[in-house]
């Protein structure tokens, strides 16, 4: 449970630092939702919101158990050069403005990059393979419905940033 906390408290530091992105997520659950609660089942109606919490793993990359886990010497894995100590989600030959927070590179030049189902050697905040993490969808999941309440109750009734 660490690294979902670890996530949601990077969420939040992104979404004060950026009241434009909580406008965006805000709107979208007012347009898809409608005032209602948003329920597990609308998360899929809801992708500006997926691509922000994608966006918080791909920056701030949870590391379980507190393990730091990076390559201890120059590697090729999957066509990819990889040098030693890399930090793959901060590589700018993969990403575009890599430390840059937009949630947007996910519609746009990274829009093929998921999560869940294909191995993208580019983004992998759940490991690989036999080893991957099992949790994946679930975190994911409540990451998502952790974001969307905050965002469309908690942040937006103390002000902590304004609306517009
Ligand atoms: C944002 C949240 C999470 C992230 C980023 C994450 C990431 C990871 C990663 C990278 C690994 C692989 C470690 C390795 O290569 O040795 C892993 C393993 C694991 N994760 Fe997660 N995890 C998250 C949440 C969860 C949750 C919610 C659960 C359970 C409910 C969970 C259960 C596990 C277990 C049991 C393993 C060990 C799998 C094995 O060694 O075979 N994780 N996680």
């Amino acid at each position: 449970m660490n690294s979902i906390i670890d996530a949601q408290l990077k969420a939040i530091v992104e979404l004060v630092n950026h009241p434009e992105i909580q406008h965006k997520i805000r709107e979208e659950i007012a347009n898809v939702i409608k005032g209602k609660e948003v329920m597990k089942s609308n998360l899929h109606e809801l992708p500006y919101l997926q691509a922000t919490v994608k966006e918080t793993i791909r920056l701030h990359t949870p590391i379980p158990l507190l393990v730091p886990h990076m390559n201890s010497e120059k590697a090729k894995l999957g066509g990819y050069t990889i040098p030693k100590e890399s930090k793959l989600a901060n590589n700018p030959e993969w990403w575009k403005n890599p430390e840059e927070f937009r949630p947007e590179r996910f519609f746009e030049e990274e829009s093929g990059v998921v999560a869940i189902g294909k191995v993208d050697y580019r983004f992998l905040p759940f490991g690989i393979r036999r080893r991957s993490c099992p949790g994946i969808v679930l975190a994911i999941s409540i990451l998502e419905l952790a974001i969307a309440n905050l965002v469309s109750k908690f942040v937006n009734s103390v002000c902590i940033m304004p609306t517009t």
